[in-house]
């Protein structure tokens, strides 16, 4: 059972706590601020714990050469990636806005700081959790400064002050298992409260690089931290078994259509699909179930009707000592001894005398 903490007020991962399922809205919004309500209700309506989006300081994010480099995609929104990433870029205003709508709707609300600067203002704006974006996740001074952010569950014990660090969910696109072993050890110095994600950076995410069995991998490599997905490919089925083999937190991006423009619509996953999504992890989740082997109480008609017991092969006389060829196994009535048991009658005299087919109970034998 993996290790567990609070992600959010109220709101556990790992163990056996539900996984956490983040409607990843992104840059789906297309910029406009209405767009993103939408999503935000969208997401609580369809069941998802979290609603996150992308929050960029653009010019500390990035180069004056990244921003004027010519953007010619089909999804770009301006000709060059700096006038594209500033139309899809929301104020620290409109944030403010969106978080407290969320609150209205009653969703988690939270960004991935996608640079140090947005870090500092999703801080302030006291989000309960940081998402490391994949491309953040070997930037290391930045990893070092985001975890030992302090968070607003401060506790005050007489003259101590103890910050607990902001949890954090960090993604693993584009690293290899080495950076995430310096990662590991990076955080684990600042803050308990971590997780990382399995995740393929490519959209849309060919399945042959999926890779769902690296989730038992990194719960081998850090047994004491939730492991989860961050899935970019399209459709819900292989994120429901992520869930089965382990992710305790699961992060989709969630468009309202599909075919609009922008780079991850085509990943992204609909209204309808998200619905299904959740319904089909939280019914994967309770057919995980129990991992102790036992016949359940559920099982009593069927064993009933078509469970097998010892019975004698032959006619046998009180006295006789069994031997196996004496004895078989078939479904019979009553019910008496189980099959699996059949090998300790060997040797042992029956006590009264029995008909072919005839049912044989503890009660007939001695030793
Ligand atoms: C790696 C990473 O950050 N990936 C993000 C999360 O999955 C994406 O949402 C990108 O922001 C998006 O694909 C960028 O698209 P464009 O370049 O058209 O703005
Ligand atoms: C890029 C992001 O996520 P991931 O790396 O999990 O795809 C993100 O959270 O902005």
């Amino acid at each position: 059972m993996s290790a567990e903490f609070e992600l959010c007020p109220g709101r556990k991962i790992g163990g056996s706590n539900p996984c956490f399922i983040i409607a990843e809205i992104g840059q789906n919004h297309q910029g406009d601020l209405e767009i993103a309500k939408k999503m935000i209700r969208m997401a609580k309506d369809c069941g998802a714990d979290c609603a996150k989006f992308q929050k960029s300081e653009i010019e500390h994010r990035f180069t004056k050469l990244a921003l004027e480099r010519l953007y010619t995609s089909p999804h770009a929104w301006g000709p060059t990636y700096g006038a594209h990433k500033h139309h899809l870029e929301f104020s620290h205003q409109q944030y403010r806005e969106l978080q407290q709508f969320a609150n209205e709707v009653g969703i988690f609300f939270t960004a991935s700081g996608m640079d140090e600067m947005a870090v500092e203002f999703l801080h302030e704006i006291n989000v309960p959790f940081f998402k490391v974006a994949s491309a953040d996740t070997n930037n290391i001074p930045y990893l070092e400064k985001t975890a030992k952010k302090g968070s607003s569950h401060v506790l005050k014990l007489m003259f101590w002050c103890i910050c607990v660090g902001r949890p954090m969910v960090i993604s693993s696109g584009m690293q290899s298992m080495e950076t995430m072993r310096c990662v590991y050890q990076t955080i684990k110095q600042h803050n308990p409260n971590f997780t990382f994600l399995q995740c393929t950076s490519a959209y849309p995410l060919p399945i042959e690089h999926v890779n769902l069995s690296l989730i038992p991998e990194f719960q081998k490599e850090f047994p004491d931290i939730p492991i989860g997905y961050s899935g970019h490919e399209a459709g819900i089925h292989v994120s429901v078994d992520a869930v089965a083999l382990g992710a305790k937190v699961l992060e989709r991006h969630v468009t309202l259509d599909k075919s609009w423009k922008g780079s991850d619509h085509a990943a992204s996953l609909e209204p309808a699909e998200l619905a299904e999504l959740v319904k089909a992890i939280r019914t994967v989740e309770m057919a995980m179930g129990s991992p102790v082997k036992q016949m359940l109480p559920c099982e009593a008609s069927c064993h009933s009707k078509l469970g097998k017991s010892v019975v004698a092969r032959k006619p046998l006389k009180k006295g006789e000592t069994l031997t196996l060829d004496m004895l078989t196994v078939k479904v019979a009535e009553p019910h008496g001894m189980r099959p699996e048991n059949i090998f300790k009658l060997v040797c042992k005299k029956i006590t009264v005398d029995l008909e072919e087919d005839a049912t044989i109970t503890d009660a007939m034998i001695k030793d």
